[in-house]
């Protein structure tokens, strides 16, 4: 509209004085005049005092719009080809009349489909899509709506264009408007017209009516200072209500529809095509046009819905796509990027976008670049990809780049904890005031040292470690590129977790509280094969573990024959006394006495035992000593000891389970069953980390849905064990981004002492305790739930009726109740055993603790990890539990995600 009046008034300022000078203007101007006085009246010009002239004002709000008969001045968009019908008229020559259809050049420069042609790398292709297509349109739409120039149109008009020598002209004209300006309500005016319209164009006029409902929207001219800053420049605010379409205002939060990409303006289907026309730079309002998008929304680039793929068809659709990704008005200002501290110039930034391998989704930010090893992070922050090195963007990386702490330096970079972590894991061991090369080819090498440090990026442990943080997976030999292709553990570790909102579960619990067992029963239940390599681990540790449990046999089987020995000899020298030198070796032999081939294994065995080699030599070992394992196991001596096995106290429970099947664990070719797996000692990562990903159906908090059409969600079931944590559980800082916390304790630790150090034992539930309140009070879990699984209920309740709860100091006060219907199982009362008495109890102890430690509630669950059902419904509660807090959080997911809704509407 000021642009309409700029015609009015040729005196206005205006901010495209510069490139109308360019046209021959018709205005005359008053001169001051100099000259001799004069003696008669001169009539006087009165300056035009702007705020006087009556203008209407703009509609800002488009319910005035709506039902209103008003006719209605629309600022006509460039940004919109040509409608046929319009090229059709335009040809012909025919009277231009208040037009009931949208008028549009597609005449914006390098952000118009022309423009775009012009200028963009992807013009041949845009060309050849368009000349391939022969007459192309937008058949789909319904009544008077938009056509796309059928390819012959649009090269007819260029070329009478060329051909008068005018619209060239004009469009660097306009598209000079809308790169130093951006407006996007120019009039297309008589005056523009006059001296450059196209040869056969007929001058349009001045004013152009048009229908009031094809634009809502009405954009103020931006004022010229903050005009010629494009990235400022956002769509006007609007005020409409949530989930109502902009065009229309019918519908409501479930109705599909299509967002503006940046203005975030929803339309419904029967009004995207009106409010979007032909999309030349992809899904704007036409009035938002020629704008930057809304930065937000830049990963839904090129990423069409379905509401808009059943109104046009695949190739018009690949077209918009293609102008939304790629025209220029789109991309990522370079200026918004900054790279080791300097803002990216336009070189840099298309230095960094097209070198082999680019940042992904780039968004405007602060980065840090390690250009030797190609590390790529954002600023403050480890870092997060591995980009091509030696590009010469941004400034020197700086000491304090990624903000660690650890006082190791990696390229000139103070590397974070993170970093630190996985270096000592891989088996980099480095401590403090160390300066490191790491070259892009994925080796450490210790600055003026020669020796090289192997690739860390080849043992799979640290790859798990990359793909659960998050971390760049640097190259080795067997990948390189350090790349994501044929990446397993990237693919579906990294990748996915990235992609998926996935909500991370985070277990954890003091030593052989059974978090291990949960995690691999979680995998059994929701379906999660163990890998190849999982598969091979798990087995090499049942055998190795055997071994254990036959030398605890053993070891047994030693004291029982002393014992035995020794009491023969007091029987001996009770019932004859004096020398015995006639006693037969016969005599020496007990049930517990084995053959000098089984003891020679045994003795070996137990040596390397007590050496603490048993792992290093097994599973390697296995081959050879199968045959002595079945040996072994079939020896009287051997079973003798094993039915005592109740006194062995170094022999765990689940020893039995496998001792009964060694003959067959032993054998090479052994494989173990699911059963084998969950019962499995140690977990198969040597670091004590692993992650799995699982679906659950979504937590019903409504009763009146369906069963079963709940939509499911992803999780992220992260165990990690303590001995992993360092000293005072410092490495708990890394795991910042989880939902819950998990802590497991085992109920059968009340009256159970650890192995302490130095021989110091302690009770193993204060033991629990002392973690728990570790874990609880670390400053990165304080706002976080936690869910306690108390673990093991099966052996609390076999053991508290002999061994009273009390055993424990923490438990003192321990008195339960025990109504008169306790010892009669079957009565009909509701009577809780003796377990579940203690289990309550417990829990609230905990509670108690939490609450006095951090003021929020404790959810608590009673789990036996060895049983499949008690762990799903822990781990559905774990679900619950983050729906809740959802819940509890504004619902903004429902709004944003009109793009995948697929609720069909009218
Ligand atoms: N009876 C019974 N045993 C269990 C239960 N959960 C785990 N266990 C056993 O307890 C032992 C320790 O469990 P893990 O899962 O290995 O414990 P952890 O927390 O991983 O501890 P680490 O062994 O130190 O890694 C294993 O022998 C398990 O089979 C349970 O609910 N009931
Ligand atoms: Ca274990």
């Amino acid at each position: 509209m000021a642009g309409f009046l700029r015609k009015l008034l040729p005196t206005l300022p205006s901010n495209h004085d510069d490139d109308d000078n360019h046209h021959s203007m018709e205005y005359s101007f008053a001169m001051e005049y100099h000259g001799p006085p004069v003696t008669y009246d001169v009539p006087l010009a009165v300056p035009v005092d702007i705020d006087q002239v009556p203008t209407a004002a703009a509609v800002v709000s488009a319910s005035l719009v709506d039902n209103s008969s008003v006719p209605v001045i629309q600022p006509i968009v460039m940004g919109k080809p040509l409608s046929k019908k319009l090229v059709d008229k335009l040809k012909s020559g025919s009277e231009m009349t208040a037009l009931g259809e949208p008028v549009g050049l597609s005449a914006r420069g390098s952000s118009g489909a022309v423009g775009s042609l012009n200028g963009d790398e992807s013009a041949p292709k845009l060309l050849d899509a368009i000349r391939s297509s022969g007459r192309f349109g937008f058949s789909k739409i319904h009544k008077d709506s938009y056509e796309l120039l059928g390819s012959s149109d649009m090269l007819q008009l260029s070329n009478d264009c060329k051909d008068g020598g005018g619209f060239e002209d004009y469009l660097s004209h306009v598209s000079s408007d809308s790169s130093e300006s951006g407006v996007s309500s120019e009039v297309l005016s008589s005056e523009d017209s006059k001296t450059e319209k196209p040869r056969h164009v007929k001058e349009p006029s001045s004013v152009t009516f048009r229908d009031p409902e094809s634009y809502d929207i009405f954009q103020e001219e931006s004022d010229h200072a903050e005009a010629r800053n494009i990235h400022r420049r956002r769509a006007p605010e609007r005020n409409v209500k949530k989930g109502l379409c902009y065009r229309c205002l019918k519908g409501n939060r479930f109705t599909e529809k299509e967002v503006c990409i940046v203005c975030s303006a929803k339309y419904c289907v029967s009004c995207v095509l009106r409010a979007m026309g032909s999309m030349p730079e992809g899904r704007k309002c036409v009035t938002c046009i020629g704008l930057p998008i809304e930065e937000s929304r830049r990963r839904t680039l090129g990423k069409c819905s379905q509401m808009l793929k059943r109104l046009l068809s695949d190739l018009e659709i690949e077209l918009i796509m293609r102008y939304e990704l790629l025209c220029e008005v789109n991309q990522l200002p370079h200026e918004l990027v900054c790279v080791n501290g300097e803002p990216l110039s336009q070189e840099e930034m298309v230095f960094l976008k097209s070198c082999p391998k680019p940042p992904k989704k780039l968004k405007p930010g602060r980065y840090w670049y390690d250009k030797v090893s190609g590390l790529w992070g954002k600023e403050g922050h480890r870092p997060c990809q591995i980009i091509s090195p030696q590009l010469n963007v941004g400034g020197q990386i700086k000491r304090n780049a990624s903000n660690g702490n650890t006082k190791i330096l990696v390229n000139s970079r103070e590397i974070t904890e993170v970093e630190h972590w996985m270096m000592h894991v891989a088996g980099i061991r480095c401590v403090g005031n160390i300066s490191l090369w790491l070259s892009a080819d994925g080796t450490y090498q210790e600055e003026g040292q020669k020796n090289m440090i192997d690739p860390i990026g080849n043992k799979s442990g640290v790859r798990l470690l990359c793909a659960v943080f998050s971390l760049p997976i640097l190259p080795d030999s067997a990948n390189p590129s350090g790349g994501e292709v044929n990446d397993p553990v990237n693919e579906v570790g990294l990748n996915r977790l990235e992609q998926k909102a996935s909500h991370k579960l985070f277990l954890i619990g003091p030593n052989r509280s059974g978090t291990s067992t949960i995690f691999k029963q979680a995998k059994l239940l929701y379906n999660v094969p163990f890998s190849e390599d999982e598969r091979q681990n798990i087995k090499f540790m049942i055998q190795t573990n055997l071994y254990c449990y036959l030398g605890i046999l053993l070891e047994g089987r030693e004291r029982f024959e002393e014992e035995i020995l020794t009491e023969m000899q007091k029987r001996q020298s009770v019932d004859e006394p004096g020398p015995s030198g006639n006693t037969g070796l016969t005599q020496d032999k007990t049930i517990y006495s084995i053959g000098p081939r089984l003891k020679a294994f045994s003795d070996w065995l137990l040596q390397v035992m007590v050496s603490g080699n048993l792992e290093v030599i097994f599973p390697a070992a296995t081959r050879e000593y199968a045959p002595l394992v079945e040996e072994l196991w079939k020896d009287a001596a051997i079973q003798a000891t094993y039915n005592r096995r109740s006194e062995l106290k170094m022999l765990p429970r689940v020893a039995s389970y496998f001792l009964d099947q060694s003959v067959e664990v032993s054998k090479v070719d052994y494989e173990p069953s699911d059963v084998d797996i969950l019962y499995a000692e140690g977990i198969t990562s040597s670091n004590g980390l692993a992650c799995t990903e699982f679906s659950l159906e979504d937590v019903d908090l409504d009763p009146h849905n369906q069963p079963g059409t709940l939509p499911s969600r992803r999780f992220e079931l992260i165990r990690v064990h303590p001995k992993n944590l360092g000293d005072n559980c410092k490495w708990l800082e890394m795991f910042e981004d989880v939902g819950i916390v998990l802590f497991c304790v085992s109920l059968s630790d009340y009256d159970e002492l650890s192995d302490g150090l130095n021989g110091f034992s302690r009770n193993k539930m204060l033991e629990s305790k002392k973690l728990f309140e570790r874990v609880v009070t670390h400053p990165n879990f304080e706002h976080k739930d936690f869910l306690l699984i108390l673990n093991k209920f099966d052996l609390l309740e076999e053991k508290i009726d002999l061994s009273p709860l009390t055993k424990c100091e923490w438990f003192h006060d321990f008195t339960p109740v025990v109504s008169h219907n306790y010892n009669s199982r079957s009565s009909i009362s509701n009577t809780h055993s003796l377990a579940q008495i203690a289990f309550h109890y417990i829990a609230l102890k905990f509670k108690t603790l939490f609450y006095s430690l951090t003021g929020r509630k404790l959810y608590v669950s009673s789990v036996t990890g060895l049983e499949p059902d008690t762990v799903g419904e822990a781990l559905t509660y774990a679900g619950t539990i983050l729906k809740w807090d959802e819940e509890k959080k504004p619902n903004y997911v429902l709004c944003d995600s009109s793009y995948s809704l697929d609720t069909s509407t009218s």
